[in-house]
């Protein structure tokens, strides 16, 4: 992938994103973020800007929306041809996912079903999807690597 292309990262204000996203400046992307601040604030987007200076934050856009509302994601990509989509608005506490699924039917799987429909609409057809540790339950050994067998999650 050419650097002078468009990422639009979801949840690219988390922890996670908004270190995605400085390497991605770093790199030469255009990088926009969608973030709902459900778990962060825009002060997260401001270090971004800070730590990669005012020349490469030209190549930053940030959207305040939530992919469960597909008008926000309509906008955005009615607006920018992005090559790809790294996706990590998600949430990810395994005991609050238990209290409470619906909460996170609604923003993990309605959110990320909205936006691959959206980008299927839109042509984009390249995603990286953040999936999360948990999945692999407690391992035997740490670290984790990806052909570990999945557990109950
Ligand atoms: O519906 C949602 C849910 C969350 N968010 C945002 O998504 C970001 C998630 O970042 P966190 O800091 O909460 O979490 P992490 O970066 O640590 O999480 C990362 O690790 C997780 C696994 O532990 C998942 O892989 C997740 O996709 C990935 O962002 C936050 O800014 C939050 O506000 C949204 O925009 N929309």
């Amino acid at each position: 992938m050419s650097s002078s292309q468009k990422i639009l990262v979801t949840g690219g204000a988390g922890f996670i994103g908004a270190h995605t996203v400085v390497q991605l400046l770093k790199d030469g992307f255009h990088v926009s973020i969608i973030d709902n601040f459900d778990n962060s604030s825009m002060k997260a987007v401001d270090c971004v800007r800070e730590v990669v200076g005012s020349k490469l934050s030209q190549n930053l856009e940030f959207t305040l929306g939530d992919l469960r509302n597909k008008d926000d994601l309509e906008k955005l990509f009615s607006k920018t041809k992005f090559d790809a989509v790294i996706h990590f608005a998600g949430l990810k506490a395994v005991g609050e996912s238990v209290a409470n699924p619906r909460r996170y039917f609604d923003n993990n799987l309605v959110g990320t079903i909205n936006l691959y429909e959206v980008m299927a609409k839109h042509n984009c057809k390249n995603m990286v999807f953040s999936s999360s540790a948990t999945v692999y339950g407690q391992p035997e050994k740490m670290p984790c690597v990806e052909n570990f067998k999945y557990s109950e999650s």
